[in-house]
């Protein structure tokens, strides 16, 4: 018992004067690190521990890999590298502070400021826990054209992490890179001409939120758009085209116009504004849908209107009915004509293998008019009729127009009215924009109202 409680005794003693050498360590460490913190600037510290981290890596097996990558994936062709145009995207965003090889300027019809590395510093970035090491060089003659220089990323890390690179690193600057466009994306008008899209940039500014519609029907069309967007693997596994048509019928003034252009401003997709009149055939039809890019509203305005679908679906006028030109006619002359049923093809599908993502628009002010074959389930997804404007909706407009927001003295009135009489938002909008003040252009809407009122009961 004795010597077991001496050499309790002696190790504890042992163990207390550790613990103490340890203290007085930690305490002078602590206080030379103040020291040099308070005394050595954060710039001169940073030089020092990155000389050393380049001294001692020398002495490391170097297990880096680098890979190239041009510019174009086949100079011949002229075929673009989309991960190069990625990666150029991508690092200005990843960049620390301490880089100092930014180029930043603006690009004619640009609406953003641009960030570029002019690759006289490599980028160092992490990414899940690896460490990357991105150059821009020139490429070589060879890989040059004539006239322009050809450039090419040269991204360097450690082998071990090969497979994530290409599973999970590269897939993310892609896919940052795809975030970025379509934040800054400009959404185009596309109108045809002759023989070829005219492209312009679509300036209807209307949004959403500018829209005065009942908010019930509003909600519905957003979670719609949403919804298909979100759909395109189930679109692939039941065999369904990824496309989405919406009939849009109402009186003129009623928004139907500016419903598309909010629809391309959510989306960001562009406008293919199809008018029949310029398509001289079903191949035409095919050949023009074909250019169209991706991610785009093919809008089909008055279709009740469009004679081309009813008069060129038939020779001598007859009945353009969707089988009737599909029995005894010869083959070659069909494709040369543009026929109902053309429409409806393409419409279904057929035609359009190559396109994704694409919705399809028809307007009408007359739905009774239009030919039962294009409103058949499956052809036109939803029906949305504008009408009318309402209560609801016309808050919207006075606080868009006259930013008043919440309620009004003079709000209860206009409702009351505007269940009595048929007026369009494009008209109100029209009176709301005759006064600054909002007091005097309420009261003013007041009379104008009345004044319909009367007129429509002496009709
Ligand atoms: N629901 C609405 N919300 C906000 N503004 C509207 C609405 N409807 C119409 N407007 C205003 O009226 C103008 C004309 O409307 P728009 O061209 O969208 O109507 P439309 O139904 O397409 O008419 P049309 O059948 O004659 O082509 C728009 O520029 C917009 O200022």
């Amino acid at each position: 018992m004795g010597l077991y409680s001496n050499k309790f005794f002696s190790s504890f003693t042992s163990a207390s004067s550790w613990f103490e050498v340890y203290a007085a360590f930690s305490t002078i460490m602590m206080l030379f690190r103040t020291a040099i913190n308070d005394l050595i600037p954060h710039q001169f510290r940073s030089f020092i521990a990155s000389k050393l981290e380049a001294f001692f890596s020398k002495y490391q097996a170097n297990s880096n890999v680098s890979v190239k990558i041009n510019q174009f994936w086949d100079e011949n062709v002229g075929e673009r590298n989309e991960l190069f145009d990625a990666a150029l995207a991508y690092l200005p965003t990843q960049i620390s502070h301490t880089y100092k090889s930014l180029k930043v300027g603006r690009l004619q019809n640009r609406k953003h400021l641009e960030l570029a590395v002019d690759g006289s510093e490599d980028v160092v970035e992490e990414f899940e826990g690896i460490k990357f090491t991105w150059k821009l060089d020139e490429g070589s003659k060879e890989e040059s054209n004539n006239n322009s220089r050809r450039y090419n990323f040269l991204l360097t890390f450690d082998e071990k992490h090969r497979q994530r690179v290409l599973d999970r690193y590269l897939p993310h600057v892609l896919k940052t890179f795809e975030t970025m466009k379509d934040q800054r994306r400009i959404v185009k008008l596309y109108s045809r001409l002759d023989d070829y899209w005219n492209e312009s940039e679509l300036s209807h500014p209307a949004t959403f939120d500018s829209l005065a519609l009942c908010p019930e029907l509003k909600k519905d069309i957003i979670d719609d758009l949403a919804r298909f967007l979100r759909r395109k693997d189930l679109y692939k596994k039941v065999g369904k085209p990824w496309k989405r048509g919406y009939l849009l019928y109402g009186p003129p003034g009623t928004g139907k116009s500016s419903l598309i252009a909010a629809m391309a401003n959510y989306l960001k997709f562009d406008v293919y504004d199809l008018e029949l009149s310029s398509i001289y055939s079903n191949s035409d039809l095919m050949r023009s849908m074909k250019e169209a890019s991706n991610r785009c509203i093919v809008v089909i305005e008055d279709i009740d209107c469009n004679k081309e679908v009813h008069a060129r679906s038939k020779p001598n006028g007859a009945s353009d009915d969707r089988d009737s030109d599909s029995d005894s006619e010869d083959p070659k002359m069909r494709s040369k004509r543009f026929t109902l049923s053309g429409l409806l093809n393409y419409m279904d599908g057929l035609w359009s293998s190559g396109g994704e993502e694409r919705i399809i628009i028809f307007t009408t002010n007359h739905k009774e008019k239009i030919d039962p074959a294009l409103l058949r389930p499956g052809r036109m997804d939803m029906h949305i009729h504008l009408s009318f404007l309402k209560g609801k909706a016309f808050r919207i407009l006075a606080s868009n127009y006259l930013d008043v927001k919440g309620d009004h003295p003079l709000f209860q009135q206009i409702d009351d009215l505007l269940e009595k009489i048929q007026v369009t938002p494009a008209v109100v909008g029209e009176q709301l924009m005759r006064y600054e003040d909002p007091d005097v252009c309420l009261e003013k809407l007041v009379q104008f109202l009345k004044q319909k009122g009367k007129d429509s009961d002496s009709e």
